[in-house]
């Protein structure tokens, strides 16, 4: 069963045509990874998915429900690490897991969540003095406390190091395995193929391609997911 269903989605800023025609469909249980060039669209996509932009054409659902005029009901449901998530500067690691866990029905146990992201060394820490990294762990964190059904992560490893990206890549893989439905924006074609069930290429405000690294690759003829990347979208 599709758990997201975007048909025909059309968004534009100010005259800039960010989305013009994406369809992807996203089922249960998958790690779904969308990739594509800067500015080709992804952010929106996922933005559109989360409930926090109105589509200007076509429709998305998400759990069956339309993000945007539902978005209460689905913020139990779909937890997200969106890109220019912020905190405030003075907030301790631990007070915001607990004080996110308090805004849900059924929240996962923050201190255990705490410790799988490593974050209990940081308990105290203030989020203005996390270097880039711990932030993007907190903000993951953060986006499972609510025990969601789907996660929607932006560009979830950068920043990371090699280290924490192999553990992260480990955690989604447990996510998945517990059966939730990760969406995933990566610029990273190593770590869409080491994690993604199947994926969406995204260029010039359309989805280019779609399916397996497997049959991407297939698709395109190349030797590797990197190269299927640049000839899907045309760039080399
Ligand atoms: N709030 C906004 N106001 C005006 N233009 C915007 C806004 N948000 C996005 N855009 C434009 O819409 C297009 C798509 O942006 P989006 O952030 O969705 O792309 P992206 O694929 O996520 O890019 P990146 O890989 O750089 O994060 C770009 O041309 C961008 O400049």
């Amino acid at each position: 069963m599709a758990v997201i269903e975007i048909d025909d989605l059309s968004k534009s800023y100010r005259g800039v045509q960010a989305l013009n025609g994406v369809s992807l469909r996203v089922e249960r249980g998958e790690i779904f990874g969308i990739a594509g060039p800067n500015g080709a669209g992804k952010t929106t996509i996922v933005e559109c998915a989360s409930g926090l932009r109105r589509p200007d054409g076509g429709t998305v659902r998400v759990l069956g429900l339309n993000p945007h005029d539902d978005r209460r009901a689905l913020l139990q449901r779909v937890g997200a690490q969106l890109q220019e998530a912020a905190l405030p500067d003075g907030i301790k690691v631990g007070e915001a897991l607990r004080m996110y866990a308090s805004l849900y029905d059924h929240p996962a146990d923050w201190r255990a969540l705490m410790d799988e992201w490593d974050l209990t060394g940081r308990k105290g820490a203030r989020f203005a003095s996390l270097s880039g990294g711990w932030k993007q762990r907190l903000f993951i964190a953060l986006a499972l406390v609510g025990n969601p059904e789907v996660v929607l992560l932006d560009e979830l490893t950068t920043g990371l190091d090699p280290d924490a990206r192999r553990t992260t890549w480990g955690l989604i893989r447990a996510m998945r395995d517990r059966g939730v439905t990760v969406v995933l924006v990566t610029h990273f074609m190593d770590e869409a193929e080491a994690l993604c069930d199947r994926m969406a290429i995204v260029g010039g405000g359309r989805v280019v391609a779609e399916g397996s690294p497997r049959d991407l690759i297939a698709e395109a003829r190349t030797a590797s997911l990197e190269e299927a990347y640049f000839a899907l979208t045309g760039r080399n």
